[in-house]
């Protein structure tokens, strides 16, 4: 009515001036404040908005009598939200809030350097003067942790990627995500019982040592370098370590990534209590080169593209800087995991994988920068009886005394990978007896084979290039074909945590 009495008396100008005054009137007395949580904050997604649409996606589900209800593609969990313009009433020690889900159309589209959602979404927080102190020094950060547990407890781990290149889509986000849901965890996991201890000993302080890295100085992240034949369990490695902190994983594709800026980019938008993965870092780090030999960066690709036979004389390997400033080079990767941006998040793992540790750029692998060195090998023993134990249900003691012992006689020299192992039992799994006969029989067909070959290699016969004649001893198709569908072994050796003087590969 006020509105449309001043429309007809006053001139505009005038008009504008009375309705300051009311408002500011109005507000003087008003005994709430408010305060809006947009979903987009000038050009970036606002965190809060999503952790307050999650908050409040627990309590909606129980009090709400309107609710929006989402699934994301591929996740196990229902969403409650707030419907468009829903309320909710929430308490914080004693203090009642009132919680608006607001949607409204956007009007046109406006300038902007990236296309903007259609609809503007936000949550109005109404709260009483004389709580707002509290609010804003405590209830939204309670907000923002509760939102955190609920999403690790209750949802599914996100796996992101950056497939889009450096393009950053209309919410901002260079990553796109799925629910992650690999089974993978340190028991189904064959290595060395001891090896697995330690790395979970220390994954269980990084994750808990936050008072720590604060007391010494150092930020809150440490690094892995997975490395081994293909097959070994590096990827399903990454898998339990996700799983067992319950972080997330930003699968990070460098041959996507145009420049170091763009890398820094990504970095700053992943979240904390995250495990960063550069796969197949021998090829990925090729990185001037990328672009001709047409590498995918995908597992095989390291093995097919023999990258470092350019790589020690580009700039890549001599840590300089960007070549033409179009590329991504070592010291860019280094600052992304090493240097003060590294720091603009907190509680996050870099792990890299290759297949190649020997020829990985000395920068790279020198101490401090992989905090540590995992060596994923060949099948072991102790690895053997973890894969029967998980595949056939057999332990120990279920096993024929003399079998376990011509297994174990044979597995080192049989040189196969878990993969391989696997494999063989899961085809077998319907008859046990059948599975362990039958993987005793490939472990010493296999065993036989090595050694011939390496007797080759040691006589010098028509072997000319060693790598090549290696490759071939890990290709179990070349070998025979009986053991090309069954063959699995994995052994993690000894050099696990390696010293860079104690593995020959890094001399
Ligand atoms: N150590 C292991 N313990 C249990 N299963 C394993 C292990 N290693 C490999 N496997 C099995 O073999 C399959 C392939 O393993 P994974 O992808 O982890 O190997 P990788 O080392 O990452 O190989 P690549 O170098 O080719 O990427 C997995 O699906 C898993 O089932
Ligand atoms: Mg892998």
């Amino acid at each position: 009515f006020c509105q449309s009495l001043l429309h007809t008396v006053f001139p505009p100008e005038l008009r504008f001036a009375s309705l300051k005054f009311f408002h500011r009137f109005f507000s003087y007395f008003s005994s709430s404040c408010y305060y809006d949580i947009t979903e987009i904050d000038g050009v970036n997604t606002n965190e809060l908005y999503n952790a307050v649409q999650l908050y409040l996606s627990s309590s909606a589900s129980i009090s709400g009598s309107r609710l929006s209800l989402t699934r994301g593609i591929n996740s196990s969990a229902i969403t409650f939200g707030l419907s468009n313009n829903d309320r909710l009433v929430d308490c914080y020690k004693g203090v009642t809030v009132e919680w608006e889900h607001i949607v409204t159309q956007r009007q046109g589209q406006t300038f902007a350097w990236r296309p903007l959602p259609e609809e503007k979404r936000g949550f109005t927080l109404r709260v009483r003067k004389k709580n707002k102190h509290l609010v804003l020094n405590s209830y939204l950060d309670y907000v923002m942790e509760k939102a955190n547990d609920l999403r690790r407890r209750s949802q599914d781990r996100l796996l992101y990627t950056n497939s889009k290149g450096g393009s950053f889509d209309s919410r901002g986000q260079p990553w796109e995500s799925v629910p992650f849901k690999h089974p993978s965890t340190f028991d189904t996991l064959a290595m060395d019982p001891l090896k697995k201890a330690e790395i979970l000993a220390d994954l269980k302080d990084f994750a808990s040592g936050e008072s720590f890295y604060q007391k010494t100085g150092r930020a809150w992240k440490r690094g892995y370098l997975l490395y081994g034949p293909p097959g070994t369990g590096k990827s399903s490695m990454i898998a339990a370590m996700a799983n067992y902190l319950g972080y997330d994983i930003y699968d990070l594709e460098l041959t996507e990534v145009n420049t170091n800026s763009e890398l820094r980019k990504l970095l700053m938008k992943t979240t904390s209590k995250s495990i960063i993965v550069i796969e197949d870092i021998d090829c990925s780090i090729n990185l001037t080169n990328r672009n001709t030999t047409g590498c995918g960066g995908g597992s095989s690709c390291s093995r097919k593209n023999n990258i470092y036979d350019v790589a020690p004389s580009t700039p890549v390997a001599n840590g300089g800087e960007d070549g033409g400033g179009n590329t991504i080079t070592l010291s860019g990767l280094l600052n992304f995991t090493d240097g003060l941006w590294s720091c603009c998040g907190s509680e996050r793992i870099f792990v890299f994988t290759t297949n190649h540790i020997q020829k990985l750029d000395p920068a790279l692998l020198r101490s401090g920068r992989m905090d540590m060195h995992i060596h994923m090998s060949y099948c072991s023993f102790p690895a053997l009886k973890i894969l029967l134990k998980n595949y056939l249900g057999y332990e120990e003691r279920d096993l024929d005394k003399k079998l376990l012992e011509e297994l174990e006689e044979v597995i080192d020299a049989a040189e196969m990978t878990p993969a391989d192992i696997s494999e063989l039992l899961i085809k077998n799994r319907r008859d046990k007896k059948k599975a362990a006969v039958e993987l005793l029989a490939a472990l010493k067909l296999r065993a036989e084979e090595r050694n011939r070959m390496k007797s080759r290699v040691g006589n010098g016969d028509e072997v000319e290039d060693e790598e090549q004649e290696k490759r071939a001893l890990d290709s179990p198709v070349e070998g025979s074909d009986q053991l090309q569908e069954s063959c699995s072994d994995c052994e993690v050796k000894d050099g696990y945590i390696v010293e860079e003087d104690k593995d020959e590969g890094l001399q």
